[in-house]
């Protein structure tokens, strides 16, 4: 017989488990289920081991640019307290029972299985079925997408989750992918002493970023001794026991013990009963209207739904769902002022359209950018000081549609540069605000300079 509830959400995932907490905490019923663990792919295999991974292999970076800067240093890397953190700090041995006790104290119902939509509001796991009176939320999220490079399907290649679930570096790694999964872990395994090469297919890394970061970053891996290929398409794979090989078009054959595929996610649609509500099973994204609806009393969130695929877009679009199962109005979900930010040291931080979208979006464009090595507090950190402040203007309006902040807490610094994105700050009110002296973030003043000193050409141009 099945159960009656308010809600299913399918995934408990950072998306699902938040939107299921949220409406337990509302006073609804809701059923949260999960196949694998509570918390999904973020705490267990992806932004928290991987960022403790970066925060050591960032300290060993620092231990080495002492010398010329305050005395001596000799940094003996050691894994094992990397690999220790991230079993008992953030992941529990991968147990999610605190997560678990977190959800049934907020009055939610949890069961472990795999489920399946049996037509409009009807879920099923296992042989048990669920009747939905307001909803389901699907937060399946994403898994790794290997692309078909012959015979790699019969290389035991690591993704993500093996990559942060070793207790030693391998001596060495191939990572086929330039994006944000490949280039934190190459850069993580090199500096504690693995031998790393990046095989990129399109021309730069970090394509989908501005082109400056791609160079920026190609730059500073090569003087960590990491090698790296852009442009370059695997054609071939092979595999003996501790040598695994990939064969690229020129002909060129690289060798290692280990290889990470990080060519991209695609997001958890397979079996999970779509066309039992109309919905096609085939698609590559779950589509979602600005208040997470997929079709009447269907919700979805997080990687499923294919927008940027971060831990910060799962937990917003949870909280628009929520508001809109719980009947709240609200805005719809808004975009423009996504932030990402690659952990690699420098963090890459990007905000909004970077320049050739904006181009592409018809907008009559105009840059300005700064170096931070030039600015005062980046003279000042001296070593480790590479980046740049890209600004990409809507010069009709007069406002940012996009920006870039790469150096040392990239991240950080991004912050104003979003809300600025975000609220639409006209670039004349920018300029005459105070940037405190002598912070990384003043860097945006000297791009803001180099956008005035464009506009100015440009009015010469036609005067
Ligand atoms: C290495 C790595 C590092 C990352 N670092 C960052 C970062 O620093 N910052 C950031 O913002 N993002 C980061 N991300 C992205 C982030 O991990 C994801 O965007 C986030 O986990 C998405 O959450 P989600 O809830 O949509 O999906 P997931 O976390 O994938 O959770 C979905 C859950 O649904 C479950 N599930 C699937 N199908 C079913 C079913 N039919 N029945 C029951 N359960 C099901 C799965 O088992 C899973 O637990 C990183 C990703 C990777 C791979
Ligand atoms: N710091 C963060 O927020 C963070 C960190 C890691 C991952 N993530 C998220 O996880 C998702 C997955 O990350 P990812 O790095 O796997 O994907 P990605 O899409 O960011 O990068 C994949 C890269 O692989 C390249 N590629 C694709 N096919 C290839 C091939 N056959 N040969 C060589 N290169 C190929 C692509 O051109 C791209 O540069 C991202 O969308 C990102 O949002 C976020």
């Amino acid at each position: 017989m099945a159960q009656d509830t308010d809600v299913v959400v399918i995934g408990m995932g950072v998306g699902g488990e938040h939107a299921a907490e949220r409406l337990a905490e509302a006073g609804l019923t809701v059923v949260g289920v999960e196949a694998e663990l509570v918390g999904g792919e973020c705490p267990y295999w992806a932004c928290i081991p991987s960022k403790m991974m970066i925060r050591a292999a960032n300290l060993l970076a620092e231990g080495r640019r002492i010398p010329g800067m305050a005395g001596q240093s000799q940094v003996d890397p050691d894994f094992s307290p990397v690999a220790a953190r991230i079993r008992q700090e953030a992941t529990d041995d991968w147990n999610d029972q605190v997560a678990v006790d977190r959800f049934a104290g907020k009055g939610g119902h949890f069961i472990r299985g795999h489920a399946r939509l049996a037509g409009p509001g009807r879920v099923e796991v296992d042989g048990q079925v669920f009747t939905a009176r307001r909803g389901v939320v699907l937060a399946t999220g994403s898994r790794p997408q290997a692309p078909p490079v012959p015979g790699l399907d019969r290389v035991p290649y690591w993704t993500n989750r093996a990559a942060v679930s070793v207790k030693e570096p391998p001596s060495s790694l191939l990572v086929l992918g330039g994006g944000a999964v490949g280039l934190e872990l190459a850069q993580v395994f090199a500096r504690f002493g693995t031998r790393v090469a990046i095989i990129e297919a399109m021309d730069r890394l970090l394509p989908a970023e501005e082109p400056e970061t791609g160079a920026l970053l190609r730059e500073i891996l090569a003087t960590e001794g990491i090698t790296v290929r852009t442009g370059a398409k695997a054609t071939g794979a092979r595999y003996a026991p501790g040598a695994l090989s990939l064969i690229l078009d020129g002909g060129e054959e690289l060798t290692a013990e280990r290889l990470l595929v990080a060519t991209g996610r695609r997001p958890n649609l397979t079996g999970l009963g779509l066309d039992s509500i109309g919905l096609d099973p085939e698609a590559r994204a779950l589509q979602v209207d600005g208040q997470m609806r997929a079709a009447d009393g269907i919700w979805g969130v997080g990687d499923v739904t294919g927008r940027g695929l971060f831990t910060h877009v799962a937990m917003y679009q949870a909280e628009i769902a929520v508001r809109d199962i719980l009947g709240e109005p609200g805005p719809d979900a808004d975009y423009r002022a996504l932030p990402r930010v690659t952990f690699t040291d420098p963090e890459i931080g990007s905000v909004g359209l970077t320049e050739a979208q904006a181009r592409q979006q018809g907008l009559l464009v105009r840059t300005g950018t700064a170096q931070v090595p030039s600015s005062a507090r980046g003279w000042i950190h001296k070593t480790g000081n590479e980046g740049l402040i890209k600004l990409v203007e809507d010069a009709d309006r007069g406002v940012l549609v996009g920006a870039t902040s790469a150096g040392p807490m990239g991240g950080e610094v991004l912050y104003g540069l979003a809300v600025a994105v975000q609220c639409q700050v006209p670039i004349e009110q920018l300029r005459h605000m105070i940037y405190a002296y002598p912070t990384f973030h003043r860097a945006v003043e000297d791009a803001l300079a180099d956008l005035r000193r464009g506009r100015e050409a440009d009015a010469g141009n036609h005067s």
